[in-house]
């Protein structure tokens, strides 16, 4: 098949697993590297249409820097599928991979992609974006299929951001099941929730009306209210009374939501931006209240009109 693409997918979690899944069911040649993997880096990019890269934040500058040393096509596209923020500069990984490549296009891929659904075969929708067009096409021809859409857009950050502050938020629906509260409180919660997400990721550089597509309000609809979500369950489980230390140690997979809250904070701070949402996730992981104080702080803030905060 002509068409057909070399895939190296760095990251064999979860979410590198159904990505690989998606694009050898369309045929193409991919490669799973994990830092156990027997076959070096130098050996799987050698012939590489494209590098995907789906491990976690944390592991984001490791593997940008063992790719720095290594001779590479100026052909190569990155994806990145990571949804975090790096605790250091505040940077997403999208702007971390193009520093690092800057002469190579880079493509954000994000939306409502539970990885176990995905897995499933269920149908799902996903969004790749880049400032480079012809190479958000490539990648949307890869990953295409009958149970999984792949729409393009032109703002990679507002889809980068999208996907990771909505992980915040998460944590905060699943504190919302968690204490029972209700419907009526759940809606106002993500309503909210997405309105601090649009404020903070304008503020940042990003498209308002991208949060209104999959990858904002798309993956907070999914993971605010899914217990396949991993951020979900933190919030949901905090709020059943265990402790944070006791959740990680039983969790499946990263919960990015817990990073991506300090550095918002951080960032919020700094540029004096209102978030009352995250700030609660922030002292609630911090055990510096309870889920029902944090619930009450949001309740008790002093009133106002809907918009022109
Ligand atoms: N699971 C999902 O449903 C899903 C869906 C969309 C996006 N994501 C995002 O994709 C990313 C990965 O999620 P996941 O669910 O696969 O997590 P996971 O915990 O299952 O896997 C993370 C992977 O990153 C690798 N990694 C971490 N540090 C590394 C390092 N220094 N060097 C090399 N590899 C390293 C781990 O070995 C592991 O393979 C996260 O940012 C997550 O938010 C996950
Ligand atoms: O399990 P979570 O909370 O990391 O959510 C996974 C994806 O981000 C869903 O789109």
């Amino acid at each position: 098949m002509t068409n057909s693409k070399s895939v190296v997918i760095l990251g064999a979690g979860a979410w590198g697993s159904a990505l690989a899944t998606l694009a050898k069911a369309n045929d193409h040649k991919v490669h799973i590297w994990s830092r156990r993997s027997s076959r070096t880096l130098e050996k799987l990019v050698e012939d590489a249409d494209i590098i995907v890269s789906a491990v976690s934040m944390k592991g984001v500058r490791d593997v940008v820097s063992q790719l720095q040393g290594l001779p590479l096509s100026p052909e190569i596209i990155f994806l990145t599928a990571t949804k975090g923020l790096d605790p250091q500069t505040t940077c997403t990984p999208s702007q971390i991979w193009q520093e690092a490549f800057p002469n190579h296009p880079v493509v954000v891929l994000s939306g409502p992609n539970l990885s176990q659904e995905i897995q499933q075969e269920l149908p799902a929708a996903t969004v790749v974006a880049s400032n480079v067009t012809s190479a958000a096409e490539v990648v949307q021809l890869v990953f295409s299929s009958n149970r999984f859409r792949v729409y393009t857009n032109a703002d990679p950050l507002g889809v980068e951001l999208g996907g990771t502050l909505k992980n915040v938020m998460a944590i905060a629906a699943g504190v919302c099941d968690g204490l029972q509260l209700g419907t009526n409180a759940k809606a106002a919660l993500l309503t909210r929730g997405l309105t601090e997400m649009v404020r903070i990721g304008v503020h940042w550089g990003a498209k308002q009306e991208t949060f209104y597509g999959l990858s904002g309000l798309g993956d907070l609809l999914a993971t605010g209210n899914s217990p396949l979500s991993r951020n979900y369950q933190v919030g949901y489980q905090l709020a059943c009374g265990k402790s944070l230390t006791e959740i990680l140690t039983h969790l499946q997979g990263t919960a990015e939501g817990i990073n991506t809250t300090k550095v918002l904070m951080l960032r919020s701070k700094q540029q004096n931006i209102s978030m009352p949402i995250t700030e609660q996730v922030y002292h609630l992981l911090q055990a510096e209240v309870t889920p029902r104080q944090a619930l009450l702080e949001l309740m008790l803030r002093d009133i106002k009109p809907e918009y022109n905060e």
